[in-house]
């Protein structure tokens, strides 16, 4: 008997590890920042999260965003986009290029304070003029929730607020809503409650795992949301990075273990991933480390 797959025939993957990655890192030289990111976009990859307009003060690695997104030599049919919690970024973001931005709230109150220095509440009010602005200037605005399954300040965290915030960004018009597992706490079983029940207020096809791998659960959790429907999956090549305001967050799930994976479940993804380890190679000689790919370095023995 021929077993139907649980899993999509395509999954998309969005890569973070410029920007979520390399803002939690030791400080890369911005030519460093741009063979990166041209080196991803030869391995197939389409959608590259490649700079972040925050303040300097808050996260100096990125103070060198619109230098990088100057400096790349686009190819046709990627998208390259930024982090922008306010106007101000936003401003930044489209004088430097980026094609699209991301606001990020948190479901965690502590969380949002230490993020962004303001309330859930008053961080929607901050995102509204920005989406206003995006939306008259035909930028499509992507949305992040963090804290998702838990939060390094407050632990657990409720689904219901996480569905909530993840509906006020979409009704609010982000075309996509990522949601962050920012401590990598999560385990499969919870992982697919909470993407269930922001699944009813929130389109399936609308949302985007964001899952980082502290605990090396991030693969798993992955493989439980996908039979939920999403197809849409956020990682970070050789798994670089953490989050500034998450002590002790390791990177996102490395992308060449998440594309290993994916083929291996004969899910397309468009990515080379011969060329995908080489780039992370790359980047992980410039930061003095072993990559966080633990497939990376299998193939690179
Ligand atoms: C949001 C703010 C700016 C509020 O920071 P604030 O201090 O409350 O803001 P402010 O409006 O009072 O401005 C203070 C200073 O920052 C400047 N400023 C203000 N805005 C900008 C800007 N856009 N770009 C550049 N500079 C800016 C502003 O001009 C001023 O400069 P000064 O007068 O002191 O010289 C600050 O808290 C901040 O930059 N936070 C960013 C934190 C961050 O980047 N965190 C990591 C990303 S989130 C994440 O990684 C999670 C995610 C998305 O990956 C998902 C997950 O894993 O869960």
């Amino acid at each position: 008997m021929k077993m139907t797959s649980p899993y999509p025939k395509k999954v998309s993957i969005f890569e973070v590890g410029a920007r979520d990655g390399l803002q939690n890192e030791k400080p890369v030289t911005t030519q460093d920042k741009i063979i990166l990111i041209e080196d991803l976009a030869a391995a197939g990859i389409k959608r590259i999260e490649a700079a972040s307009f925050v303040s300097p003060k808050w996260v100096p690695q990125m103070a060198d965003s619109a230098d990088v997104l100057h400096g790349i030599t686009r190819k046709t049919g990627v998208t390259y986009s930024a982090l922008t919690p306010n106007l101000k970024g936003l401003e930044l973001a489209l004088d430097a290029g980026a094609d699209e931005v991301a606001i990020f709230g948190a479901a965690s109150e502590s969380f949002s304070q230490k993020n962004i220095n303001c309330s859930i509440e008053e961080s929607i009010e901050r995102f509204i003029p920005v989406m206003e602005q995006a939306k008259a200037r035909n930028i499509p605005v992507r949305g992040y929730v963090s804290c998702t399954l838990g939060c390094p300040y407050e632990g657990d965290i409720a689904v219901s607020e996480v569905a909530r915030v993840s509906e006020l960004l979409y009704k609010m018009g982000c075309y996509e809503i990522s949601l962050g597992d920012t401590i990598g706490v999560g385990t499969p079983l919870n992982a697919r409650r909470m993407i269930e029940a922001v699944a009813e207020l929130v389109p399936v096809e609308k949302l985007a795992l964001h899952f980082h791998d502290t605990y090396g659960q991030a693969l798993a959790n992955i493989l439980a949301c996908l039979e939920t429907g999403v197809s849409v999956i956020d990682s970070s090549v050789a798994g670089l990075g953490g989050c500034p305001y998450a002590k002790g967050a390791s990177g996102n799930l490395a992308t060449e273990d998440l594309v290993y994976m994916l083929h291996g479940l004969g899910i397309e993804t468009g990515i080379d991933l011969t060329k995908l380890v080489n780039a992370g190679n790359k980047i992980s000689q410039a930061l003095g480390r072993p990559s966080g790919s633990k497939v990376a370095r299998a193939l690179s023995e």
